[in-house]
């Protein structure tokens, strides 16, 4: 019997859970966990993300801010009021939107967010401490993947997982926490050569490309995992994964749907992490965010 990995229901779950946490934390009295979305321009996908984002901390409880930043702001303009956000106590987490402008160096903002308060994990010394094996703040993305195996109870000691897609927000650290459960990780990208066999030894199969549906079961060993990581806009609007969700659903063990899938649980992970720096913030007790 096929599973289907439904990161909406865990999403719903897990944010319920910090619901409650919060409610809790009102009624001692202590500080509510304070979220800092930073939305740079017009661009309608990353509109309708930071919404979602939005929507979850609001639910949850959390003091949810986002700051809307013109397209034309300049580099300079965006380091002072990243400081300004590092400096203020109240607040727990601080995104800031990609993809940028073209005249704003994403390195130099990434670099200027309190690591502390570097709730996507894309801070290079979050990077560093997960590529050593010592993690503290994850990429959501991958964090979400990893949490939705794990409540499935997916083994993945000794597995074999075969990632598509190199990217620093998805493929590389998604290497390293597999690395960090003891599986066997390979990553493929769009020069590597005969793809198809890579993919074929899969345990665990991540597609992360960017191309809708590429993704067949000519691609999957049977009894497979598949995880999708793929949102793609078809021509009548509709988001679809990287993979053929139908075709390659009588070939595996496991997939995750697109919608309802991958995506709500990046958020829910930055939701985690907004209570987990809560937490250290407020002098409660250092939780687990392993
Ligand atoms: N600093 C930064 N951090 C991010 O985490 C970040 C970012 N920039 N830039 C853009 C990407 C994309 N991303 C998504 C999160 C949730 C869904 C999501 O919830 N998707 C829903 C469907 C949403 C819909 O219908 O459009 C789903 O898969 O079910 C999608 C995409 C976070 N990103």
């Amino acid at each position: 019997m096929t599973v289907i990995l439904d990161g909406k229901a865990l999403a719903n779950k897990m944010q319920a859970n910090l619901a409650n946490e919060v409610a809790d934390w009102k009624s001692k009295g202590y500080r509510i966990p304070k979220l800092v979305v930073i939305l740079i321009g017009e661009d309608s996908a990353s509109k309708v993300y930071v919404k979602n984002k939005e929507k979850s901390a609001q639910k949850i409880g959390f003091h949810s801010v986002v700051r809307r930043l013109d397209e034309s702001v300049s580099e300079a303009e965006l380091l002072d009021i990243i400081a300004e956000y590092n400096q203020d106590e109240t607040v727990d987490g601080i995104l800031v939107q990609l993809p940028l402008p073209k005249h704003i160096d994403e390195e130099n903002v990434l670099l200027a967010i309190d690591p502390k308060k570097d709730v996507d994990g894309f801070h290079p010394l979050n990077v560093g401490k997960l590529f050593v094996g010592d993690p503290d703040m994850h990429p959501c993305t991958p964090f979400g993947i990893i949490t939705l195996l794990k409540e499935h109870n997916i083994e993945l000691v000794g597995k074999k997982v075969v990632i598509i897609g190199r990217s620093n927000i998805v493929g590389k650290p998604l290497m390293h926490m597999m690395l960090n459960e003891d599986a066997t990780v390979t990553i493929t990208h769009s020069k590597t050569k005969n793809l198809k066999e890579e993919t074929l030894t899969a345990d665990v199969l991540v597609a992360a490309i960017g191309q809708a549906e590429f993704i067949t079961s000519d691609y999957v060993k049977d009894g497979a995992v598949v995880i999708d990581v793929g949102m793609n806009r078809n021509s009548d609007g509709k988001l679809v994964g990287d993979v053929d969700f139908a075709d390659v659903l009588p070939k595996v063990s496991a997939i995750t749907p697109v919608p309802g899938g991958v995506g709500p649980m990046t958020i829910t992970m930055l939701m985690e992490q907004t209570m987990y720096q809560g937490r250290k913030h407020c002098g409660e007790e250092s939780h687990d965010n392993k």
